[in-house]
C-alpha cells in the first residue's frame, strides 16, 4: 500500500468517525429537546453540579438494558437512587456524593463514550437537576421496603427454592385461568367469587407447600387463590372478608418481584417489597384492619433502585372460617353484614330493599349529597355540549340537577326523591317526580336522555332492562342516550358481591330532627351511617343490557362504551330494529 492510500484510509476513517459523532450529538440534542418540550422538564435542568441527575439513555428502558446502565454508572461512585422506567428513554440517578456525580458527568457526556446495550450501542448522557427523584411525579414506581411498620405483617424470604417455584408455576399454568379485568385468577378449595359453586379440590402438587406452611404456622390452609399479574395489572385496596376466612392469610410470590401496599383506615400507608419466592403472612391488624392492594405499576423502587416487574403469580393461602369473626376491629368487620339474596322476578314494583335503601336513603341524605355533588363530570358535560342547540334533554334520576344548570328551557329532569326535587326547584330547574321504570313522557319525544348513576340502584335484571326500554321509548328516532353505572372492577372500592350495600356517612348537622328513622351511629361521633343498595356492574354487562332492550321495532346502537370515574358507561342511539 502506498503512503497516499494509507493517508486516504486514515482520512476516511476520521471522516466516518466525525459523521458518527455529529449524528450522535444531534441525537442527544434531539432527545434533550424532546424531553424538555414534551415533559416540561426544562425547569428541572441546571448547570451547577448536584448529586441528583437526569439520565438520558436512549434505550427502551427494559430490564436487560437496566443492568448495563447500572454497572456502568456504579463505576463512578456509590449510587443512592437509580430509576430506569420501562418503555421510557430517560431515568433518574442520585450519587452518594457530588464528586461521584461530577466524575460521571465528565466521563459519560464525552461523545463516543458508547455503552454496549444488548439492543444496540447507545450513548448515555447526564444532566444535573435540583430535584430529588422521590418528588418527581413522573416516577410512578412504588417506593417500597422489606420491613414496613405494619403490626402483624411478616415476610420470610426464600421460603421455596427456585426449582419449587418453577414446579408450582408450571403446574398452575397447565390449568385454566379465569380473566378478571385487571388480572387472571384460579380458585382452589372454596370458590368465594362464584357464589353457589361447589368446592374445587386442591390439586396434589400443592401438598408440599401446604405441609410446609402447616409445620411453620400450625395452620392447614384449605383455600388457595392463584393470581397472575402481567406488569401493570393490579388488585384494588381491600380486606379479605373477615367472615369468610380465619385470621392468618399468606401470600407466596412466584417469578417476579412486586410490592403490596398497606393502608390504615386513618390514612398511613406503606409499601411492602415482595421478592420472588418469599411469603408474606398477614395476621391480626395487618389482616383485619389495614387494606392491602397491588398497584398497577410496571416497576418498584427498592433501596433506591428501580426493579422491573415481570409476570408474577401469587398464591394466597387462606383457611375457611366456620365460626363468627370475633376480631377486635368491629368498625371494619363484616360479621354483622347480611348477605343480600335477591330473587329475580318479573314484578316491577319497588321492593322493600329499594324503598328502604334507595328511596328513603336518598331522601335522608339529599342535602348532604347535594353539597358534595355539584360539579358536572366532564365527559357527561361534553356529551351534552355536543348536542344540537335547542335539543330537548331529559335527565332521568337528575338528583340535585347538576346537569340541568344552563339552558333550563331545553333540559328537564326527573327523580324519585322529593327532597332532591325540592333542591332542583329552588334552583329554578324544570323537574317532576317519576320512577325510571315508568317515565310519564310521550314516546318519541326527547332528543337526548341521560341516566347517570341510576340503574345500579335497581335490584333485578328485569327492572334494569325496563329502565333501558323506557329510555329507548321516550327518545326520538336517532336520539342519543348516555348511561353511567358503577363498575364492580373500580379501584376505589372492592366488592365481594355484585349486590351490596354501600354506606353513606352523613354528618349529623344534616339530620332532620323530626324524622323518626335514623341511620346507624358511625365510629365518628358526629356522623350516622345510611346504607345504599347497589348492583355493581361487571365489565360488558351494561352493553348486554343495552342489546337486550328492544321495543316496537326499535333498538339501541352502541356508539361508544368506556370507563369513567369508577363507572361503566355507554353512549347509545335509537335505531330501527331490522331483525
Ligand atoms: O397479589 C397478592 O399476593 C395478593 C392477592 C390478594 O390480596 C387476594 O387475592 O386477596
Ligand atoms: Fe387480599
Amino acid at each position: 500500500m502506498n503512503l497516499l492510500k494509507i493517508a486516504r484510509n486514515i482520512m476516511n476513517t476520521k471522516k466516518k468517525e466525525a459523521t458518527a459523532l455529529k449524528g450522535l450529538m444531534k441525537k442527544m440534542q434531539k432527545g434533550k429537546d424532546h424531553i424538555m418540550k414534551n415533559e416540561n422538564f426544562s425547569q428541572y435542568f441546571q448547570d451547577e453540579p448536584s448529586a441528583d441527575m437526569f439520565l438520558l439513555h436512549y434505550s427502551d428502558g427494559q430490564e436487560r438494558d437496566f443492568s448495563i446502565i447500572k454497572s456502568h454508572l456504579s463505576s463512578y461512585g456509590e449510587i443512592k437512587n437509580l430509576v430506569v422506567i420501562p418503555g421510557i428513554n430517560y431515568g433518574f440517578l442520585t450519587y452518594s456524593s457530588i464528586d461521584s456525580a461530577i466524575s460521571a458527568y465528565n466521563s459519560v457526556n464525552m461523545p463516543l463514550n458508547l455503552l454496549q446495550f444488548p439492543s444496540k450501542p447507545h450513548q448515555i448522557s447526564l444532566i444535573y437537576t435540583p430535584i430529588n427523584v422521590r418528588e418527581l411525579k413522573i416516577v410512578q414506581g412504588c417506593w417500597c421496603s422489606l420491613n414496613v411498620p405494619v403490626p402483624g405483617l411478616n415476610l420470610e424470604q426464600e421460603f421455596i427454592t427456585p426449582e419449587e417455584e418453577d414446579f408450582l408455576a408450571n403446574h398452575i399454568d397447565e390449568l385454566s385461568w379465569s380473566p378478571l379485568t385487571n388480572r387472571r385468577v384460579q380458585q382452589f378449595g372454596h370458590d368465594f367469587l362464584q357464589e353457589n359453586q361447589p368446592d374445587i379440590a386442591i390439586p396434589e402438587f400443592f401438598n408440599f407447600i401446604l405441609d410446609r406452611l402447616e409445620n411453620e404456622l400450625g395452620i392447614r390452609f384449605d383455600q388457595i387463590t392463584a393470581t397472575e399479574y402481567i406488569p401493570g395489572d393490579f388488585i384494588a385496596p381491600h380486606l379479605d372478608a373477615h367472615s369468610s376466612f380465619e385470621d392468618t392469610i399468606v401470600c407466596l410470590s412466584l417469578n417476579s418481584p412486586s410490592s403490596m401496599n398497606f393502608r390504615h383506615p386513618e390514612g398511613s400507608e406503606f409499601n411492602q417489597f415482595l421478592p420472588p419466592r418469599s411469603i408474606l403472612a398477614l395476621t391480626d391488624e395487618a389482616r383485619y384492619l389495614w387494606k392491602h392492594s397491588v398497584w398497577n405499576r410496571k416497576y418498584d423502587i427498592f433501596e433506591g433502585i428501580s426493579i422491573h416487574r415481570r409476570r408474577r403469580i401469587s398464591l394466597t393461602f387462606r383457611k375457611v372460617r366456620n365460626v363468627r369473626c370475633e376480631c377486635n376491629f368491629p368498625s371494619v368487620c363484616d360479621r354483622n353484614e347480611e348477605k343480600l339474596i335477591i330473587e329475580e322476578t318479573k314484578d316491577l314494583n319497588p321492593t322493600s330493599l329499594e324503598k328502604d335503601f334507595v328511596f328513603d336513603t336518598y331522601d335522608k341524605i339529599a342535602s348532604h349529597f347535594s353539597h358534595t355533588r355539584y360539579k358536572p363530570w366532564p365527559k357527561v358535560d361534553e356529551f351534552l355540549k355536543d348536542q344540537e342547540p335547542f335539543s330537548l334533554i331529559l335527565d332521568i334520576g337528575c338528583g340535585n340537577g347538576k346537569y340541568l344548570y344552563d339552558d333550563p328551557l331545553c333540559r328537564i329532569g326527573t327523580d324519585r326523591s322529593f327532597k332532591m326535587l325540592e333542591i332542583c326547584a329552588e334552583r329554578g330547574f324544570s323537574v317532576f317526580n317519576a320512577d325510571c321504570l315508568n317515565v310519564p313522557i310521550r314516546s318519541n319525544s326527547v332528543d337526548v336522555a341521560i341516566e347517570i348513576a341510576v340503574i345500579h340502584h335497581l335490584s333485578t335484571s328485569s327492572k334494569r332492562i325496563q329502565a333501558m326500554k323506557e329510555i329507548l321509548r321516550v327518545l326520538v328516532p336517532n336520539g342519543q342516550a348516555l348511561i353511567y353505572v358503577w363498575a364492580r372492577e373500580q379501584t376505589e372500592r372492592a366488592f365481594t358481591d355484585q349486590d351490596c350495600f354501600v354506606p353513606w356517612h352523613l354528618n349529623k348537622v344534616y339530620e332532620n330532627e323530626e324524622e323518626d328513622t335514623k341511620g346507624e351511629q358511625s365510629n365518628d361521633p358526629d356522623k350516622v351511617v345510611y346504607k345504599r343498595f347497589y348492583h355493581v356492574f361487571k365489565q360488558g354487562e351494561l352493553e348486554s343490557l343495552a342489546k337486550e332492550a328492544k321495543i316496537d321495532g326499535w333498538k339501541f346502537e352502541i356508539m361508544k362504551h368506556y370507563y369513567d370515574r369508577s363507572n361503566w358507561c355507554v353512549r347509545l342511539k335509537k335505531v330501527k330494529d331490522e331483525e
